[in-house]
């Protein structure tokens, strides 16, 4: 599981200096890197870079979860730069790696199941370096993947897609040769979000409002102001002209005892998740959806519920996990597990088919004693 406190980083720099100077469309990065002729940065750029650098933590979990075997995904390794070590995670971040990633894949491998008949757009909301976008075209044709970060993160990762695809033997070359398709297309948008907010938002270029599209923030609007955040949300739900479904993987549970110490461990780094006070159960996310006029079922759930729920990782895939890694902190693992949500609302026929009644019977209520009562 990404963004936990006290785990040493695999990377650094990533979302540095060397994104300057990058536009989508290809203008060239600087050769020069010496930063030290740059202006000072200013706090508000300080507490970006720092958001910008939590994709490294997301990362590098999901490196030591595929290089363990939990997660299939031969594209992230030619996402970063070369030649770093893969640092391997505890036992219980990778299984939160795991069941985040999986619980994501479920809920967008169904919708294009139902959209299969036409085109379909995917936003993914901070992407970072995620490959999912190769994962997915290797079994799905007829979608368009939006990906949304800043210019610092955008940059690199252009870059990395560059190099891969200028090396013969790489894997996103393969996936070329295999599974590239004409009628898939991936597009990078270098951008705050926070714009999208503004009262003149800027447009995003090549999407296509009239497809039935998912929104995904995989811990991306959690850094923004909670006005923000929604304004964000409501900037696509507001445009978009056909189904609209939205899934997002945030920390929940902020003021038990854990939750303290996450909060206070990840305000010792500069990070702030501005919006877990007001989104802090499986309910106010629901609530969320609403407010944002998108039907949520039971459409909340946290990591550990899922990890629990047959619905959603069968028996056969759970013992599979299990094998992989001996974790013998089950205590830790329920808590931390307990403290991050996925939570998906929607409008529209195809997200209604594609999702109603996923998310098991449990509520918040039957769980206010804690994890797994
Ligand atoms: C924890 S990382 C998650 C990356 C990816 N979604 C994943 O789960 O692997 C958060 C990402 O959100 C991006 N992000 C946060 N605030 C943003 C903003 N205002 N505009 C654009 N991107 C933002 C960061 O740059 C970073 O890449």
């Amino acid at each position: 599981m990404a963004d936990i406190p006290n785990l040493n980083t695999l990377r650094s720099g990533h979302g540095g200096v060397r994104g300057r100077g990058f536009r989508r469309g290809g203008r060239a990065i600087p050769e020069n890197d010496d930063t030290s002729t740059l202006p000072l940065e200013s706090e508000a750029q300080t507490r970006d870079r720092i958001i910008q650098q939590t994709d490294n933590d997301a990362t590098s979990s999901r490196l030591s979860a595929i290089d363990l075997g939990y997660l299939k995904d031969r594209y992230t390794k030619e996402l970063v730069p070369p030649g770093e070590p893969v640092a391997r995670r505890y036992p219980i971040i990778n299984r939160g790696t795991y069941v985040r990633s999986q619980t994501i894949d479920t809920l967008i491998v169904k919708f294009l199941n139902k959209s299969k008949a036409g085109d379909s757009n995917i936003i993914s909301l901070g992407a970072g370096s995620d490959s999912r976008y190769w994962r997915l075209t290797e079994e799905t044709d007829f979608l368009s993947y939006h990906e949304l970060d800043f210019e610092a993160n955008v940059a690199p990762k252009q870059a990395a897609i560059d190099r891969a695809f200028a090396n013969p033997g790489s894997e996103l070359t393969r996936w070329q040769l295999e599974d590239g398709d004409d009628s898939c297309s991936h597009h990078l948008h270098a951008i705050d979000l926070r714009d999208l907010a503004g009262a003149d938002p800027p447009d995003l270029p090549e999407l296509d409002w009239t497809l039935p599209t998912l929104i995904l923030s995989e811990c991306c609007l959690c850094y923004l102001p909670p006005d923000t955040a929604s304004a964000v949300i409501e900037y696509f739900t507001s445009r978009l002209q056909s189904a609209v479904g939205l899934v997002l993987y945030e920390p929940i549970r902020p003021n038990d005892a854990f939750g303290k110490t996450m909060v206070s461990n990840l305000g010792s780094r500069g990070i702030h998740m501005q919006t877990l006070q007001r989104y802090h159960s499986l309910d106010t996310q629901r609530q969320r959806m609403k407010l944002a006029g998108l039907d949520a079922g039971q459409g909340a759930r946290d990591i550990y519920q899922i990890w629990e729920s047959e619905a959603w990782i069968p028996k056969a895939e759970r013992e599979r996990v299990e094998g992989l890694e001996w974790l013998d902190e089950i205590e830790e693992w329920k808590l931390l597990a307990s403290h991050y949500c996925v939570a998906w609302g929607w409008k529209g026929d195809v997200f209604s088919r594609a999702w109603k009644g996923l998310g098991g019977d449990a509520t918040d209520e039957e769980r206010r004693d804690g994890p797994g009562q």
